[in-house]
């Protein structure tokens, strides 16, 4: 049976001629004024120990804080720990956001997370209105601050505040973050903030877990995402971030309706994609985490034909195309965003949420579609990608937006160890997308233009590049100590073809790397740490993907300790832990190191 609670049929034409560009005065605000779309807020998040409370919360302000009409706004913590920490951080949240958000309003704050906004922002000066306001909201912060961090640091909320709000009664028959029941509470119902407007709509979930069924990670927090807001706020569109994204400019959510409400193009479009920016990229950036030449060219590029991928967070999705609608099946060729005036609101409150907690329970999605024709695709851990493929499957286009003033910004990888565990997941997630339903090779051909599926397969191909790099890095080192001639002789004409493709190649890679922003030393570090993924991260992935290994999903560390934090600034690389992955680029050096030396030692005698 497929029981879905999404009314996707619900979308009619549009009435008003939406604006074609992002020129101000084309903004949808100024165009439609009140009658802009509802739209809902996703943050998931999964582990208070690696993911700490506060770093959640400050995202989940920033963008609660959007300048956009709060009343249409709601935003949703999905907390797959079930951690009362959590809880207790977001309770707090809601009751700075009624001080926050009219700061926000009044100033014009960017960015919208008091924790970056306080740790860049210097006290306005002289004695204006602001600079007192300015003291009061830092002073509020340092208390949400020192009051969140005090009861993660002791790891459990102390029954005295406990009692200040009834939803931590549902932890009372709480047995592990592997093994609840679970939990909704609507934390804010467009109360009312300190200068009497509305606040969004803030509500908080941790759904069902049970030890004998799988939890599908981040996909099954989204599809349980999907039909819990679809019952207290049904917003027609959705932006979904990680927990440590936050929202750093307050001009998206207009920005991205832009493309939706685009009188010519809009009603292809299924999604908004923008770029993953990191806050803490050091300046040559050691594990290459930027990411910048796959930002600035390759997701243009993919822009052109068709449109990007989708990558999890920073992303606006229309609900209706997320849960399954298909471009040709839409009665125009697609179709313009939902009527949003005649939609229906949906109104729930508290009391109703018990109904609702069935829609984020483990047996919910026995039997029907859900992962499958409906929500993000389980079975695969990059459920954003495969969700993405199946969607451009359909016939949709998706847009890649990258305005100058970053739109979010998260954590990067600041290990080697986590930055190779992160690849890995990336690389045999891409690889799974290659054998699956969703194939680019194959089920992609004549749905998805072709070079937006080649554009898939780079990707899809990054865990096989692991055996010719791990040959190319290995073989050579050893002929040259056994005196077998693998090239042509340097003064031989044969030797030409070779060193053209590669000082090519090393030219072009390098002067893109520049053009993208990058430093030399930066780029060095790049062509390093590729080397490094290809070797251990991508092998793993082929491995594991080839041998059928159990699905996974290791959660990126946010928090990082002091130590590694000042060898990541002085750009050392971490080796700390041992893992197999490390295993295999040491390895893969004691080689070519053996080899040195013994043809070092071969010439000397
Ligand atoms: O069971 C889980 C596991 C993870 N998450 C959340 O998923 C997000 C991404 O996890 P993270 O460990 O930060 O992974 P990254 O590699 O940084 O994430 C990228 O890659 C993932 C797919 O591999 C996408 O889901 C992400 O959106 C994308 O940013 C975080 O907010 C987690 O809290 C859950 O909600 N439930
Ligand atoms: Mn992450």
């Amino acid at each position: 049976m497929v029981r879905s609670v999404l009314d996707v049929d619900s979308v009619g034409p549009m009435e008003s001629d939406p604006p074609s560009d992002l020129q101000t005065e084309a903004h949808p605000k100024n165009r439609f004024g009140n009658e802009l779309p509802r739209v809902d807020l996703f943050v998931c998040t999964a582990d208070p120990v690696i993911e700490p409370p506060m770093m959640v919360v400050s995202t989940v302000l920033s963008v609660m804080a959007y300048d956009y009409p709060p009343e249409k706004l709601s935003v949703y913590l999905s907390d797959d720990g079930g951690s009362e920490l959590t809880f207790y951080a977001l309770t707090q949240a809601a009751i700075f956001s009624k001080h926050w958000l009219p700061y926000c309003r009044n100033y014009k704050v960017e960015p919208l997370s008091p924790a970056a906004y306080f740790k860049s922002a210097a006290s306005p000066r002289d004695h204006t209105k602001h600079r007192q306001d300015f003291i009061v909201i830092q002073r509020l912060f340092e208390d949400l601050k020192n009051r969140i961090e005090k009861v993660t640091n002791i790891g459990r909320v102390p029954k005295k505040l406990r009692l200040e709000h009834q939803g931590f009664l549902e932890w009372d028959s709480f047995t592990s973050p592997r093994d609840h029941a679970a939990i909704v509470q609507i934390l804010l119902d467009h109360d009312e903030d300190t200068e009497g407007h509305s606040l969004p709509k803030l509500v908080y979930m941790a759904r069902e877990k049970r030890p004998d069924h799988f939890h599908n990670f981040k996909a099954g927090a989204m599809n349980a995402l999907i039909r819990v807001s679809s019952m207290i706020s049904n917003g027609p569109i959705i932006l979904n971030v990680d927990c440590d994204m936050y929202s750093n400019s307050s001009d998206t959510i207009k920005d991205a309706l832009c493309f939706f409400l685009d009188e010519e193009k809009g009603h292809e479009i299924a999604f908004v994609q923008y770029p993953q920016c990191f806050e803490n990229i050091t300046k040559n950036e050691v594990y290459g985490g930027s990411l910048r030449v796959l930002r600035e060219v390759d997701f243009h590029g993919l822009d052109g034909i068709d449109g990007p991928l989708y990558v999890g967070t920073g992303c606006f999705h229309r609900r209706d195309i997320l849960s399954g609608k298909s471009f040709c099946n839409s009665s125009d060729q697609g179709s313009k965003l939902t009527d949003w005036k005649s939609e229906k609101d949906t109104h729930c409150n508290q009391r109703e949420t018990e109904n609702i907690q069935i829609l984020a329970s483990c047996t919910f999605e026995s039997d029907t579609e859900w992962g499958k024709e409906i929500g993000l695709k389980y079975g695969c851990p990059v459920e954003d990608v495969i969700t993405g493929l199946s969607i451009h499957c359909r016939g949709w286009k998706s847009v890649f937006h990258n305005p100058k003033r970053n739109a979010f910004l998260g954590v990067a990888a600041t290990t080697l160890d986590q930055t190779l565990v992160q690849h890995k997941r990336w690389s045999e997630g891409d690889l799974m997308i290659l054998i699956s339903k969703y194939s680019p090779a194959w089920y992609g051909i004549g749905r998805v233009h072709p070079g937006l599926l080649m554009g898939y397969m780079m990707y899809c191909l990054w865990a096989t590049s692991s055996l010719p790099t791990i040959y190319y890095s290995i073989v050579p080192s050893l002929c040259l100590l056994n005196d077998v001639q693998l090239f042509p002789q340097v003064s031989s004409i044969w030797f030409l073809p070779y060193a053209y493709i590669i000082i090519s190649i090393t030219a072009y890679n390098y002067l893109e790397f520049l053009r993208c922003g990058g430093t030399t030393r930066g780029w060095w570090n790049d062509r390093r740490i590729w080397l490094y993924k290809r070797t251990s991260s991508y092998l793993f992935a082929l491995l594991d993907t080839i041998l059928g290994s159990d699905l996974s999903f290791v959660i990126s560390s946010k928090v990082i300790d002091t130590d590694v934090h000042e060898r990541y600034e002085k750009e050392m690389i971490e080796f700390g832990v041992s893992s197999p992955l490390s295993i295999a680029v040491a390895t893969q050096s004691i080689i070519n190191m053996i080899c040195f030396l013994g043809v070092c030692y071969k010439i000397n005698v």
